[in-house]
């Protein structure tokens, strides 16, 4: 579904991603964890076109998609479901649904509203009500809603856990599973470590920039190196577990 080979990226002249490799396959959740400023959502606004990558590849569902605009790459069927949810707070539940949908092809916004609400059904519930008068929990279902009203082939998530209390991370973990029986591929970004590698299938984790450790899910969870690398004591080799 996705391969991505010596992938160097940053911002202008900021270099913050060198030489990633990382593949996801069809209906696999793989996992990005790693300490702040590793470059997690560098990685994950390189794939979706917002950083430019200066070498190496992007192949998305067999397709190029080094330096293809956002706009391209969500219409590919790539959605990104950015940190700290950047909903439409002034906007209802539904109208935040309707914004996400405008221009595009592909199923109706009826049918897509009602998988999201048989989803959520908090979202059918509340649809009417504005979206800044939501929980976080709340606001986070609806930001993965919109992100689905996009028809995802591949739903990246940027720490979709960030501040939830932990009953609703649960129910979001719940979700990313449930998503992922459906036939979507997940890239996740989280950091709570054991809740995302007991979802996972597979893991990476990353480091100033590098990929440091890489491997299955549970494998990473039982690999004493892990806690040195997540800590930051990382060497310069890649480790594949
Ligand atoms: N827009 C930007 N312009 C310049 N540098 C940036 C920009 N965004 C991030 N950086 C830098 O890139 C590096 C990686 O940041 P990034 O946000 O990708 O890390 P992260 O692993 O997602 O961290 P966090 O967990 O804190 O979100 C950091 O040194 C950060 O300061």
């Amino acid at each position: 579904m996705l391969k991505i080979a010596g992938l160097s990226s940053g911002y202008g002249r900021v270099s913050v991603l060198e030489g990633i490799d990382l593949e996801v396959d069809n209906q696999e959740i793989v996992v990005i964890l790693g300490p702040n400023g590793a470059g997690k959502t560098t990685l994950l606004n390189s794939i979706s076109g917002v950083a430019r990558a200066t070498t190496g590849s992007i192949l998305f569902d067999g397709k190029d998609i080094t330096g293809a605009k956002p706009e391209q790459v969500v219409r590919m069927g790539l959605v990104h479901c950015p940190e700290g949810r950047r909903i439409f707070q002034r906007l209802t539940v539904e109208e935040n649904l309707v914004a996400a949908h405008i221009g595009r092809a592909g199923k109706s916004f009826e049918a897509l509203r009602s998988d999201v609400f048989d989803l959520f059904p908090v979202l059918k519930e509340r649809r009417n009500g504005m979206a800044s008068r939501m929980s976080g929990g709340q606001q986070q279902m609806l930001a993965i809603g919109r992100a689905l009203m996009a028809e995802p082939k591949l739903l990246m998530l940027d720490e979709p856990s960030l501040g939830l209390a932990p009953k609703i991370i649960h129910q979001i973990f719940r979700i990313i599973l449930d998503l992922s029986q459906t036939g979507i591929s997940i890239l996740l970004v989280e950091q709570n470590v054991q809740l995302a590698l007991e979802c996972g299938d597979y893991a990476y984790l990353l480091n100033t920039g590098r990929v440091r450790v890489h491997g299955p899910a549970q494998e990473i969870a039982q690999h004493s190196a892990l806690s040195d690398h997540y800590l930051g004591s990382a060497t310069e080799e890649v480790l594949h577990v």
